[in-house]
């Protein structure tokens, strides 16, 4: 396994309170990761993080191999994306190719094709000239995993990938999240439904704040782990829960 992320001594706070505090990890290519925790734990808070989309109060995020600016491909929650917006499943796949075509570049044959194998490797080609508003949620999610990967994203962070999905739609999501991990990417996708862990994801990382675990989802997501990442934010909510913080809360 070679590494793909090293995320070092992060911190992220909201008005000086840490979401996300001193976390250091290391996560490699191949893997389907479970990012797992309470509310509140910062989960959201970190995938921004790594993606760049807030800012860090200390630590610093490594991409290992690929140029960081096309190599992390963030995929919001559902209920964060304009469905009315638009955009056929292809022109959203299409999207994943615009960063690298800069000023000059027209998209060409080669970007038809990287748009093509993202249709087919998400299974969409049939679904390649429909509205996204016209989509079935886990069909949404996938045209997501399409355009990252027309992007040509090394690493996929996802957030809540599988929420609001039946049976069937987490099956084929699970089977996209699959081929992508064998073909060597990184993907790391906050999750809730703790039962579903062990056969969705071969990797856990459970933060509550800060790290609790990392490691294969067999040796990692223990009872004892999981009591340690649920217990201490049982009082989930706004307090912050560092007790060196002192800082007042900002008006
Ligand atoms: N924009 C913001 N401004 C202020 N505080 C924030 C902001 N976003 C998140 N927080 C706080 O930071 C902490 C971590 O939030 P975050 O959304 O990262 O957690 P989470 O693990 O994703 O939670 P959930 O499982 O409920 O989605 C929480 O205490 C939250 O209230």
């Amino acid at each position: 396994m070679t590494p793909r992320l090293t995320i070092t001594d992060a911190t992220v706070s909201y008005n000086r309170v840490p979401a996300v505090h001193h976390l250091s990890v290391t996560l490699n290519s191949h893997s389907l990761v479970a990012l797992v925790g309470p509310n509140g734990a910062g989960k959201t808070t970190l995938l921004k993080a790594i993606a760049g989309l807030v800012p860090m109060e200390t630590g610093k995020v490594t991409v290992h191999g690929g140029n960081r600016k096309n190599a992390i491909a963030y995929v919001p929650q559902r209920e964060a994306v304009d469905w009315d917006f638009p955009i056929t499943v292809r022109g959203l796949a299409e999207m994943g190719r615009y960063p690298s075509l800069g000023l000059w570049r027209k998209f060409g044959a080669e970007d038809d094709r990287i748009v093509e194998e993202s249709l087919h490797v998400t299974e969409l080609e049939a679904f390649a000239d429909r509205q996204i508003k016209a989509l079935s949620g886990g069909q949404q999610q996938r045209a997501f995993l399409a355009r990252a990967w027309a992007q040509q994203a090394e690493i996929y962070l996802l957030d809540e990938p599988f929420t609001g999905l039946d049976r069937n739609a987490q099956e084929a999501f699970s089977g996209a999240l699959h081929k992508l991990r064998k073909s060597g990417k990184l993907i790391i996708a906050s999750h809730h439904d703790l039962k579903s862990v062990p056969e969705l994801f071969d990797h856990v990382l459970l933060i509550n704040g800060e790290l609790v675990a990392s490691g294969p989802t067999s040796e990692t997501f223990t009872t004892a782990n999981i009591e340690k990442t649920f217990a201490m934010k049982i009082f989930s909510g706004s307090e912050p829960h560092h007790h060196h913080h002192h800082e007042p809360h900002a008006s």
